[in-house]
């Protein structure tokens, strides 16, 4: 599941990027790496541990003051390995430290085993009880709790011992101890960023939450997705040692600023045009904002294409972007006959009625940038093959949830269906299936959006962690992001490339104008953006 190098070549010109390692991936990476005979298992735990108790001194400072106090939380698996590792260096600081096992020491794997071994020349270790937590409720000073029970090895739910999760909290609530997390918190599915065997809205509730979590070489897309955020608090990734690997996952970072600069022709011909189909009298603000995004996004020329009727009512409400009024679909096919429109918007406000279902089929035999969104999508509910046959791979889907189900059914469900085994099926699993499908890109919105090709690249783009952005959750905000991916394609960037660069601009433009946000702001905010970028 390695891209090929010229693959890989081509992403870089476009986007800094970072892997993301499913648990077997990383296994195969640590793996490959012991192979080499570099390094061993037992140097890769060594560096684990001391790279989440460096990660926790630095997060917490305070804690670099006097004897502190720590609870060591360890699972039956190497990441119960890089507990006993963090235990040894914190005690080797003066600290005073607390081990439980969760399982039977005899059946640890070798590494982890060998780090038991040597922890038990220094202190003791209790089982992981109930009611060894009970006797340790009342322990004072306990400033940091080591969460080193499950890591990417996690099979099954972890249920039995809600006790552990409710003492956490107890904790956390009382006494506030730090929880750092070593990979991801216990529980949660990191390939999904599911926590196994909970419905997912009360799973945060029961969780062990981290207040920082330490992951190793590559953060993981459960680390984005879902509930991983909320599940690790903060994450900082620390490097082991092993070669930087590639995967056909990614996570979505700023897109080059040369991909978005005007520099060069000057002609606005050179920057494409875009057009924007709307729907019916009274209902074309959703088209005026999609426009409006395309605009700000750097399409030499935007024109709403709308009903005769509706012009009126566009041309009041626009200056810079033109209006041109269609009649049916037989006038969307005179007009595209014309090669200097490069890019197309159907969706936003268009309606759900037949007429969308035809506008779309012209449009796509136009065999132009397309992006499909909204009633475009809904419009195919009852025969999505029927769109599938008509998709070409210049287009890009940019369904919700709730289009995504009315498209991709089976997909939705099992991704609706309780996790109950790791890895889970994830959203990565469900868009890059839908893409292969569709035969063309499909964003997949949400906090955690993630945009899937037919040829099997993903990219998670999540406003979360420092890029959290809540305020682009108010209406429009999705035609706006419609509208700036149909900019991009106009302007001649690969769909893939327009839907990532797309899906940053639009969190970035929502963290640039900060609380109050409402979808007009959005294009608005997209210049200090490009200032901010060195444009
Ligand atoms: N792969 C790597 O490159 C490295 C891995 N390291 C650590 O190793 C971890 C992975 O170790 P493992 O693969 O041993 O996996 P884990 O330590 O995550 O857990 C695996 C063990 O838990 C059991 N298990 C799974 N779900 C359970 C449940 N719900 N209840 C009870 N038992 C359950 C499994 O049967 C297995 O015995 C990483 O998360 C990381 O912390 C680090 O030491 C550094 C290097
Ligand atoms: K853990």
């Amino acid at each position: 599941m390695i891209t090929s190098h010229t693959k890989e070549a081509k992403l870089n010109r476009s986007f800094s990027h970072a892997p993301l390692l499913t648990a077997t991936e990383m296994r195969a990476a640590e793996q490959a790496a012991m192979a080499g005979g570099g390094v061993t298992g037992l140097d890769l735990m060594e560096r684990a541990g001391a790279g989440v108790v460096a990660a926790a001194l630095a997060e917490w400072p305070d804690l670099e003051e006097g004897a502190q106090r720590a609870v060591v939380l360890c699972g039956p698996g190497n990441n119960g390995g890089d507990g006993f590792v963090i235990a040894r260096l914190l005690h080797a600081r003066g600290w005073r430290v607390d081990v439980f096992l969760l399982g039977d020491a005899e059946r640890l794997p070798p590494d982890a085993r060998h780090n038991f071994l040597r922890w038990q020349e220094i202190g003791q270790v209790d089982p992981l009880t109930d009611d060894a937590l009970d006797r340790f409720a009342g322990a004072e000073g306990v400033a940091l709790v080591v969460d080193a029970l499950f890591g990417t090895g996690l099979t099954r739910p972890f249920l039995d011992l809600g006790a552990v999760r409710g003492r956490l909290a107890a904790w956390q609530a009382a006494a506030q101890p730090r929880i750092v997390a070593v990979d991801v918190p216990s529980g949660l599915c990191s390939d999904s960023g599911r926590y196994l065997g909970h419905d997912d809205s009360a799973a945060l509730d029961t969780a062990i939450k981290a207040d920082l979590t330490v992951s190793f070489h590559s953060a993981k897309p459960g680390h984005y997705l879902a509930q991983g955020p909320e599940g690790c608090g903060k994450l900082v990734v620390c490097d082991i040692g092993l070669d930087r690997a590639e995967a056909p996952t990614w996570l979505a970072q700023a897109p080059l600023a040369g991909r978005l600069s005007k520099a060069g022709p000057s002609h606005k011909y050179a920057h494409g045009h875009a057009v924007v189909l709307s729907g019916p009298p009274g209902k074309g603000g959703a088209a005026r904002l999609a426009a409006r995004g395309a605009l700000r996004v750097g399409a030499g020329l935007v024109t709403v294409g709308c009903p005769l009727r509706a012009v009126a009512e566009h041309a009041g409400r626009l200056d810079a972007i033109m209006v041109h009024g269609l009649d049916g679909t037989a006038g969307l096919a005179e007009m595209l006959e014309d090669m200097r429109y490069t890019g197309l918007c159907l969706g936003p406000g268009l309606g759900l009625g037949p007429a969308t279902g035809e506008l779309v089929r012209t449009a796509l035999a136009a065999r132009r940038g397309t992006v499909l969104d909204a009633d475009a999508l809904s419009r195919f509910q009852r025969d999505p093959a029927v769109l599938f046959g008509m998709l070409h791979e210049a287009c890009v889907l940019t369904p919700h949830m709730g289009e995504f189900a009315r498209l991709f059914p089976d997909l939705a469900e099992q991704l609706r269906a309780e996790a109950t085994r790791g890895p889970a099926f994830s959203k990565v699993d469900a868009c890059r299936a839908a893409a292969a499908r569709a035969g063309c890109v499909v964003l997949l919105k949400g906090r955690d959006t993630v945009i899937a090709a037919p040829d099997g690249q993903v990219a998670i783009h999540a406003a979360a962690y420092e890029r959290a952005a809540p305020w682009l959750a108010t209406a429009g905000a999705g035609d706006v992001l419609a509208g700036m991916i149909c900019g991009l394609l106009a302007r001649g960037v690969d769909p893939l490339g327009a839907a990532v660069t797309a899906a940053w601009l639009h969190v970035e433009a929502a963290r640039s104008y900060g609380p109050g946000l409402i979808a007009e702001d959005l294009p608005e905010a997209l210049p200090r953006v490009f200032r901010g970028m060195g444009l």
